[in-house]
């Protein structure tokens, strides 16, 4: 059984698991995904023997070459399952992984995954056991489309399930999206497609819907009736760190709000859905983004940190913002009136946000995550004076010793179970980008 640990069990993972990591020479691979899939392996979610990792990328590298560069970003977590084998996990987990170089835009280099991908099949599942691929494009997204093209022709799993992951962004624009989007789906089918967007991996973030729809004290506070406003507000204290040829591109906007905060004011704006299967949540989440008014040139605010320029990776004289504040206006029952007030920096004094207002609720999703209601209490002492306090639930401090998954490792356990909840279904994207 793949998914072996029980509390997860699903028939959809079972049987014998390729994953293809393309663009396995990169730096969302070697920080993100290989330490993501690691993790899983260490807790057994991957046994040892029902799973082989394919790096593809064009860098002429060798097996150990990649596996070195890798290994420098394999740390067991604190909570990790003890493995059966005496050897360390690290070395044994690298040794899972096949390096395979070629170009994204050749036939050639996709037969021989091809051939790499059979082979191992044949000698770990036999001619007749069931087999699931799992092709994650750690790519930038001008290779999404041959990268695509080149799987369907050459390198779909014909017995068992194939499933293509995704990076953000996906698109400049609507009309770029929708191109990509229609493009992709001649390809593989819309349950095939996982769009990933890992602030929906995050704890905090999925923590949303909990706390919104199974605490009925917050259920009536949750409107126009009582909100006054709501801030999403995403801070970095670094800037492009070497970064700048991609970001340049993308800038603020396109690169968090678009993405990762706009999900965020869906999971906080959404009524709730009937069920939490993904088509239901996935509804509702579209039902919001269909609500939001145009954007007023009047409440947008563009900026660019000093020194972004200093980048040697930025193009000269750039004007490409890394900060932006801008308000969303959702039209609805429940939220007419009531700015959302979105704020995104890179570069930034600190992460945390400001402490404001009285009454008001943060949900910090990092750092630390916590959330904490503000409150007028009674001074402690003789007088009857008042001082603001907070009901303040740190998880840190709550959650002594549980180590907090990271979004990647979350998310990747989704795709493997063939569940689409927590990733960005094609018209939801479509509306996110009118
Ligand atoms: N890095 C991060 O923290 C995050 C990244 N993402 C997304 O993940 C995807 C990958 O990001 P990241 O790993 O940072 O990107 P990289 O720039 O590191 O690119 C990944 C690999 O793709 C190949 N590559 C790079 N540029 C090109 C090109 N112009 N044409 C063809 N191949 C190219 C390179 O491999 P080779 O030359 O060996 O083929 C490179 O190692 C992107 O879509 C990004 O937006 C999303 C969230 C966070
Ligand atoms: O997708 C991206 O996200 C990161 C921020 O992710 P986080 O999990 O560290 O909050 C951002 O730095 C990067 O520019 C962007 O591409």
């Amino acid at each position: 059984m793949l998914l072996s640990r029980s509390h997860i069990g699903t028939s959809k993972g079972e049987g014998y698991l390729s994953i293809i990591v393309f663009g396995a020479s990169g730096d969302l691979a070697k920080k993100k995904i290989f330490p993501a899939i690691f993790s899983l392996y260490c807790q057994g979610f991957l046994p040892h023997d029902k799973v082989q990792i394919f790096g593809y990328a064009r860098s002429a590298l060798t097996n150990n070459d990649l596996r070195d560069q890798l290994s420098r970003y394999l740390h067991v977590r604190a909570k990790a399952q003890p493995m059966t084998s005496s050897l360390p996990h690290a070395e044994r987990f690298l040794s899972l992984i096949t390096y395979i170089s070629g170009p994204y835009n050749v036939e050639e280099g996709y037969q021989k995954l091809e051939q790499v991908i059979v082979h191992h099949e044949m000698l770990r599942a036999g001619k007749d056991g069931q087999t699931g691929r799992l092709f994650y494009l750690a790519l930038p997204p001008s290779v999404y489309l041959q990268v695509g093209r080149n799987i369907k022709a050459y390198c779909m799993n014909t017995r068992g399930w194939n499933r293509v992951v995704l990076e953000k962004p996906f698109g400049k624009d609507l009309d770029s999206s929708n191109q990509l989007s229609s493009e992709l789906g001649g390809l593989f089918a819309e349950e095939q497609i996982y769009r990933i967007d890992h602030y929906l991996g995050k704890e905090a973030v999925q923590n949303l819907l909990v706390l919104r729809f199974s605490n009925r004290i917050i259920q009536p506070l949750w409107s126009r009736d009582h909100v006054d406003n709501v801030q999403i507000v995403f801070k970095e204290d670094f800037g492009t760190e070497g970064r700048g040829g991609y970001f340049d591109e993308y800038g603020i906007v396109r690169d968090v709000i678009q993405n990762h905060l706009v999900q965020v004011l869906c999971l906080i704006a959404m009524e709730k859905p009937a069920s939490l299967s993904p088509e239901c949540i996935r509804d509702e989440k579209l039902k919001v983004l269909k609500c939001v008014e145009g954007i007023r040139h009047s409440e947008v605010v563009l900026g660019q940190y000093d020194g972004y320029l200093d980048d040697p990776t930025v193009p000269k004289g750039s004007n490409t913002p890394t900060f932006a504040s801008i308000v969303l206006r959702i039209c609805n029952e429940r939220w007419d009136g009531v700015p959302f007030i979105i704020k995104a920096g890179k570069a930034l004094d600190r992460r945390k946000g400001q402490r404001r207002g009285r009454n008001e609720f943060v949900i910090r999703l990092q750092p630390a995550e916590a959330m904490y209601m503000k409150f007028t209490v009674k001074r402690p002492g003789l007088d009857m004076s008042t001082t603001q306090s907070e009901m303040d639930l740190s998880f840190l401090q709550r959650y002594k010793g549980i180590v907090i998954p990271e979004a990647y490792e979350r998310l990747f356990l989704d795709i493997m179970r063939g569940d689409q909840k927590h990733f960005v279904r094609r018209d939801e994207l479509e509306t996110s980008f009118g």
